[in-house]
């Protein structure tokens, strides 16, 4: 018998548009997509396209003094837009974690890493501080962080970007959220380091049904992770398909321009 699996998010008729006090100007026409469990949904498409909107929406990040957002965005089935502010705090790390691009900007500079990591858990969970110590020490040792204990002691600028973005997958093992927002999480990045933190999100989805809406400028990227692919383009999701159908037999103009404006290392799709 088949079991009617509801999807994790369902984004319908998502749109923004900014006020610049003399007018509206749309930012994001009304998108739709979701995103099942375990999926990977890459959202491509070049600078400016509104794939970062797109995120900033759906976790509500964006300026409501300055964009007007409307339209459904559901969690497992329950519609974010009715929640108050402090629901949608919880909501925001405990059932979606964000990897960002920037991952200093996710960590106060004056605290370790470890009381960051022990007081998100502490926040989420019922955890001892002593309890959330030893997960989240164990949880660094997971991701393959050399030396956790002592890594718990140092601050973020004494980390590497591949090493803290890391350390934002290992914080999303423990709490193990149903969907994990990664934005650009591997662009400012070295390859080496790309590869670890693609394998790491991939573990989060293949040990802990995680669903992920990657967010990457690179298809190469998107071509090696995602199940799921939409084009954005001016605002627009231009195309939208399986990822093999989207690279072997690409409807749209755009998207056909940005296959061919590929460098030619990414248009292999490597396996992680
Ligand atoms: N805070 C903001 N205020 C005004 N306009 C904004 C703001 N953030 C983004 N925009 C505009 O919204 C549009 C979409 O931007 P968005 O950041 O979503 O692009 P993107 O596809 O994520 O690009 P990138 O890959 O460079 O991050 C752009 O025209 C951008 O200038």
């Amino acid at each position: 018998m088949e079991v009617d699996t509801p999807n994790v998010l369902e984004v319908r008729n998502l749109q923004v548009n900014l006020n610049t006090g003399t007018g509206l100007v749309s930012l994001l026409e009304p998108v739709h997509f979701q995103l099942g469990k375990g999926r990977v949904f890459g959202l491509v498409g070049e600078s400016g396209s509104g794939k970062s909107i797109t995120c900033k929406a759906i976790l509500q990040l964006l300026d409501q003094r300055r964009m007007e957002v409307s339209g459904s965005v559901r969690l497992n089935g329950r519609e974010l837009g009715s929640l108050s502010s402090e629901e949608m705090r919880c909501i925001r790390g405990k059932e979606i974690g964000c990897i960002m691009q920037n991952p200093m900007n996710a960590f106060t500079p004056v605290f370790t890493i470890g009381a960051q990591f022990i007081e998100t858990l502490r926040t989420h969970t019922g955890l001892s501080k002593r309890q959330a110590r030893e997960r989240a020490t164990a949880a660094l040792a997971d991701m393959n962080l050399p030396e956790p204990g002592k890594l718990m002691r140092m601050y973020p600028f004494q980390l590497s970007g591949g090493m803290l973005q890391r350390v934002m997958i290992a914080i999303s093992m423990c709490l193990q959220p149903a969907l994990v927002i990664a934005d650009e999480p591997t662009t400012a990045l070295d390859v080496v380091n790309q590869l670890k933190v693609l394998r790491e999100l991939d573990r989060l989805r293949m040990e802990y049904g995680t669903s992920i809406l990657l967010v990457s400028h690179d298809l190469g990227v998107i071509s090696q992770m995602a199940d799921e692919v939409a084009v954005m383009y001016k605002g627009n999701i231009v195309e939208q398909a399986e990822v093999y159908e989207l690279f072997n037999n690409p409807q749209h103009k755009y998207t056909r321009e940005l296959l061919q404006a590929r460098p030619r290392s990414s248009k292999a799709l490597s396996p992680l």
